[in-house]
């Protein structure tokens, strides 16, 4: 790697991009494309840093790049939003050499492909020590049809897609035995190569039952607590119906591990948890299962101090507001 413009340039070489409205593409000082009309434009970032979110030993260049795109693809599931446009800064340092980082682009146009996200630009540049990778998302959702963290109201059903802890499960399998990898492919899988919920965040705005919504990138526990505090409800959960896959228990088993740490503190599943009125539960359950989501009720709102409360044999204990913080050792 010699000249940053010739890099640039091979980054961008297999780009996808398919839209009738850009006005400029990538090339100028900045990109233009015509927004609609009718349509929310919806904005979310997020980075992720060598050390921090993945060391060489745990992810390939293209599952980092995959990873990416999927953690900024699920915050816009959250609001239900359909992605459209894409910005990327790099910051290479010395160890990572160009071809590596060319393969993390391969992970991210594999996902773009996939939602139809076009890259629109970004920034190249040059950094100490770790890898950091930041990807701005653009989506759009109909004028006030956002999913919101804000809209719990007592009464409600607590609902989670997919199954939660698996990605925490497959980290500590990649750090701690990763022998063992091809043993829990469904672990390896949810860590590296996380699928974000955009079809459940669309199909919930078009039920017009307006559910409250937030995915999961700290853990169970922490999102929950986004909610109920946001919505002002306290959230409780029945820790026997909340959903976790057989491989995980198993792996937990096996390595003498609680496979709750796991399930409510882990993070990184870029599962989808909402609440939604009561009576329109049932019309959601029967929906989920023609188009084969996995979405279970996990517990329900009720007015009180805003918490998050586990329930399980009778007993209530309040959740600890805990999960994955950038800052809590400082
Ligand atoms: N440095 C920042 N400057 C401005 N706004 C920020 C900054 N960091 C976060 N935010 C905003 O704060 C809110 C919460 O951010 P947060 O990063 O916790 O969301 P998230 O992407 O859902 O979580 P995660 O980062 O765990 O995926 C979002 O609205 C986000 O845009
Ligand atoms: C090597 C390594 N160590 C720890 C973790 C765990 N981890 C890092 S960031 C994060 C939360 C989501 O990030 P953010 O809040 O920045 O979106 C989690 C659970 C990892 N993935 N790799
Ligand atoms: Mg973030
Ligand atoms: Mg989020
Ligand atoms: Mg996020």
């Amino acid at each position: 790697m010699n000249d940053e413009f010739s890099f640039i340039r091979s980054l961008i070489a297999h780009r996808f991009v398919e839209s009738e409205r850009i006005e400029v593409d990538v090339g100028d000082d900045a990109a233009v494309v015509i927004p609609h009309s009718d349509r929310s434009l919806v904005m979310t970032c997020d980075t992720m840093v060598e050390t921090v979110h993945f060391l060489r030993k745990t992810m390939s260049p293209a599952d980092i790049g995959w990873k990416l795109l999927a953690s900024n693809l699920s915050d816009l599931a959250a609001m239900g939003a359909v992605p459209t446009y894409a910005l990327i800064s790099v910051a290479v340092p010395p160890s990572w050499q160009a071809e590596e980082v060319e393969e993390i682009y391969h992970g991210i146009y594999d996902l773009a492909r996939e939602w139809k996200v076009s890259l629109m630009g970004g920034d190249t540049v040059r950094i100490p020590e770790y890898l950091t990778l930041t990807l701005t998302l653009l989506g759009e959702v109909g004028r006030g049809e956002a999913l919101l963290r804000s809209s719990a109201k007592p009464g409600d059903v607590v609902f989670v897609t997919g199954t939660v802890g698996d990605a925490a499960a497959g980290l500590h399998l990649l750090l701690h035995h990763p022998d063992q990898r091809f043993n829990y492919p469904a672990l390896v899988q949810a860590h590296c190569r996380p699928n974000p919920q955009l079809h459940i965040g669309k199909w919930l705005v078009s039920t017009r039952f307006r559910p409250a919504c937030d995915d999961i990138s700290d853990g169970l526990a922490q999102e929950a607590w986004e909610i109920a505090e946001a919505s002002q409800v306290c959230i409780v959960l029945d820790r026997e119906k909340i959903p976790i896959s057989e491989q995980l228990l198993q792996y937990a088993k096996a390595v003498g591990q609680d496979p709750f740490e796991w399930v409510w503190f882990g993070g990184e599943d870029y599962q989808l948890i909402g609440t939604v009125r009561k009576e329109y539960w049932a019309k959601l359950k029967e929906t989920v299962k023609e188009k084969g989501f996995l979405l279970s009720m996990i517990g329900r709102v009720e007015s009180g101090t805003p918490q998050v409360e586990v329930e399980s044999e009778g007993i209530r204990m309040v959740l600890p507001k805990r999960g994955y913080n950038h800052f809590a050792d400082r």
